[in-house]
């Protein structure tokens, strides 16, 4: 079975997305779970928001969900982070890496990000979203991580223990063993990690023939979908199942480009709910008050949207006048007040989120012990259902789907 540790929720959904789509059997958990797996499945995913936390708490967060995935018979790992590898100089992805390395007594694994797909690709080391360096995208602006280097070796070291070498394109398009023979090359010189250059999917499965052994392998969700396929011998996921329809909102604190074309959009539609930074930090009551204004709208052919998301130049001012750490917490509690009052007293069946941190924020207050994966909206963004109730979500990240999402996923209900 393959233990997946994400980093954050819409992370998680996204890996479990892909691996259900190329023939897996899986479940995503809430957190580590108390109980041991109910089911047997092929894969397990266990979403953690440990992304942004303090690195002891991301580690601690990570082994917790590794101890859990070996005691219910894993035998390979999976640390699954952002296709932007959204981290500080000081982690969370290095150390928690490091970390899983010792716990498996292990000294070598792979990075990456490559999520073609959604226009994530790596050449000599370097990140790509679409034709620019990540950190020429709209990441550079992002409220938490924001990337302002593209070279995964420099961003690797330094934020982790050992050297990180390069397996370059060169190598990789000639196939799994040329790039395991790379892999003895890189670790003989003294590397613990390597970055793995991907411009397409091609090179993603080769990666996952020679990945096969390793007993942790990192990176986005292009890498799992290709060791999906290797497992399940190509076969295509079945009975991804599609909600109906019923009381529905949409909650978006991401403020990356494309969330922001999204809001936009929708803006232009639906009844929209602008979530204010200030009376987030300062009146108790907001999130009482937002409902009730919420609560007016959800009889209406398209859900109600709260959003927090900006465009940069806002943003940085607002980041400026009250700290960002500050502007984060205080939207992200009142998204989760929010949410628990129109799960709990307004009847609402289906919640659309957008953001990582916000759909993790989410989710954790609606406490569900985890999820069923449904269809694709979008590349790695699937409908999930609440393995306890009937309750449906999607977790969007904040890069992911085209513009018109939010009505797209709603049109998709049954
Ligand atoms: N208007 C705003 N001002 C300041 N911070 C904001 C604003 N809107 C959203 N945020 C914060 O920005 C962060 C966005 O992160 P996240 O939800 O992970 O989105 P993404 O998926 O784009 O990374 C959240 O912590 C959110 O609370
Ligand atoms: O790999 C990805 O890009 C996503 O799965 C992801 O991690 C999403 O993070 P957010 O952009 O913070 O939602």
């Amino acid at each position: 079975m393959l233990g997946v540790i994400a980093d954050d929720f819409t992370g998680a959904s996204d890996i479990a997305s892909f691996l259900v789509e190329n023939g897996l059997s899986c479940v995503q958990m809430n957190g580590v779970p108390k109980a041991p797996l109910a089911d047997k499945v092929d894969a397990v995913v266990i979403s953690l928001k440990s992304r942004s936390n303090p690195v002891n708490e991301a580690i601690e967060q990570s082994l917790n969900a590794f101890n859990w995935l070996k005691a219910n018979g894993c035998s390979q790992y999976y640390f699954k982070y952002c296709s932007t590898f959204d981290s500080t100089e000081k982690g969370n992805i290095g150390p928690v890496t490091d970390a899983l390395l010792d716990a498996l007594n292990d000294d070598f694994t792979v990075i990456t990000p490559a999520l073609p797909v959604n226009g994530r690709t790596i050449f000599n080391g370097y990140l790509f979203v679409g034709d620019i360096l990540l950190s020429e995208s709209g990441m550079r602006n992002h409220p938490i991580t924001p990337m302002k280097d593209a070279n995964l070796m420099r961003l690797m070291d330094a934020q982790s223990k050992g050297k990180t070498g390069l397996v370059a394109y060169s190598d990789v398009i000639q196939g799994a063993a040329r790039v395991k023979e790379r892999f003895v090359e890189l670790k003989a010189q003294g590397y613990r990690y390597a970055v793995v250059d991907a411009v397409d999917n091609a090179q993603l499965a080769v990666l996952a023939e020679a990945v096969a052994d390793l007993k942790l392998v990192t990176g986005g969700s292009g890498l799992g979908a290709y060791m999906a396929a290797r497992l399940s011998g190509g076969q295509k996921g079945v009975n991804a199942f599609i909600p109906a329809k019923g009381k529905t909102v949409v909650l978006s604190g991401s403020c990356s480009v494309m969330t922001n074309k999204q809001v936009n959009a929708y803006k232009a539609k639906a009844a929209s709910i602008y979530l204010d930074v200030e009376s987030a930090l300062t009146n108790a009551n907001y999130a009482d008050e937002l409902y009730r204004e919420v609560v007016k709208y959800l009889d209406e052919p398209l859900a109600p949207m709260v959003y927090a998301t900006v465009p940069p130049e806002q943003l940085h001012e607002i980041q400026a006048k009250f700290g960002g750490d500050k502007a984060s917490h205080a939207i992200e509690n009142t998204f989760a007040k929010l949410a628990q009052r129109l799960k709990n007293e307004a009847g609402v069946v289906n919640f659309i989120t957008a953001g990582g941190e916000t759909s993790s924020i989410v989710v954790q207050q609606l406490g569900f012990t985890g999820f069923h994966i449904g269809k694709q909206i979008a590349p790695g963004v699937p409908w999930l259902k609440a393995l306890d109730e009937n309750i449906s979500l999607a977790l969007k990240s904040g890069n992911f789907g085209k513009e018109d999402f939010f009505e797209y996923a709603q049109g998709m209900l049954l």
